[in-house]
């Protein structure tokens, strides 16, 4: 298995209140792991136990085939974060930040700086002091200061909240960027669906510390392709039209006049004329698709549990 971070029966307790509990979950190498669960379910404790930042009460956890334990540190250097929001010195400039940390870190690589700047597109705006920086630069840098050491793996803690969706966009785009280009694994957490749903590989949906879902994205889309929502007066006659008119195997009787199709062969109105031209009465055709967000919601109100 590719994994470059396994986490195995994961718990942690807080004066008495397990805050994340019995948790297993699998990175594999090169993918986008989006970590996606309401506020207080359990995501930065995990990321600060990944970390070594906080200790777990139970379980264990194995990073580049190694257990960590408490006295654990080497492999932080592949390991590059931001857990909750980025700090810098506000009066100084993006470079000189990042050239504080790496003497504060030992990093002495001439050119790093510049070229993270670059990858995270700040090139030309590097002398600007932070105080004049908009969230999303902010963000930016955060990155860059995570990646500047060239890390293997990338743990953001929320790294889109509260931007626009234009700095969502960017944020998004930098990290396929950061995955395809440089093969940086990255775990990043999320409340909300649509922020990570379209660059996730895996998803691991997490409520009151419990993982109820590990899944890849692709088995996802797949469960919520699009179709088509026909109504009509007699299924009998449609199902009968669709089989042997249009050759049509693929539907679903959800209602006493409603079938869904999800073949995408033929266009709705084909399907609506053919329909017609052999007597039935089409009352509604419509495209639609499973809400992804629908998904989640169920799951997490749900509490389909998976250990
Ligand atoms: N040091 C601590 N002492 C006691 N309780 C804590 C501590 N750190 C976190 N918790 C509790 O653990 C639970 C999970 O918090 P955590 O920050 O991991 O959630 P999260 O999913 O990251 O949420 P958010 O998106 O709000 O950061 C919360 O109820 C929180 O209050």
């Amino acid at each position: 298995m590719n994994s470059v971070i396994q986490i195995n029966q994961l718990s942690k307790t807080y004066r008495g209140t397990e805050t994340v509990s019995n948790v297993n979950m699998n990175i594999n190498k090169g993918e986008i792991y989006g970590f996606l669960g309401p506020n207080g379910a359990g995501k930065t404790t995990i990321m600060k136990m990944i970390l070594n930042l906080v200790k777990p009460s139970l379980g264990e956890i194995i990073v580049f085939d190694q257990r960590i334990l408490e006295t654990s540190y080497e492999y932080l250097k592949k390991i590059g974060s931001i857990i909750e929001y980025p700090e810098f010195y506000e009066r100084l400039t993006a470079k000189e930040n990042l050239d504080l940390h790496c003497e504060y870190i030992g990093y002495h690589h001439p050119g790093a700086v510049n070229e993270v700047l670059e990858i995270v597109g700040l090139k030309g705006v590097e002398k600007k002091k932070i105080h004049e920086f908009s969230l999303g630069m902010k963000q930016r840098l955060g990155i860059a200061r995570a990646i500047v050491t060239k890390p293997e793996i990338l743990i953001l803690d929320e790294p889109i909240n509260g931007l626009d969706p234009i700095g969502i966009k960017d944020i998004r785009e930098l990290l396929l960027i950061l995955k395809e280009k440089y093969g940086i694994t990255i775990l990043i957490s999320s409340h909300i669906v649509s922020e990570i749903e379209s660059i996730a590989d895996t998803i691991g949906i997490i409520n009151h510390g419990r993982l109820l879902k590990e899944v890849k994205m692709e088995e996802i889309r797949k469960e919520n392709e699009e179709y088509l929502e026909i109504q009509v007066d007699n299924l009998e006659k449609t199902t009968h039209v669709l089989k042997n008119k249009l050759g049509i195997k693929k539907y679903e009787i959800v209602g006493r006049h409603i079938i869904r199709i999800f073949e995408h062969e033929n266009s709705s109105s084909q399907i609506n004329k053919e329909l017609i031209l052999n007597g039935v009465v089409v009352n509604g055709i419509e495209k639609q698709q499973h809400n992804l967000e629908e998904y989640f919601l169920k799951l997490i109100n749900g509490g389909n549990q998976h250990a």
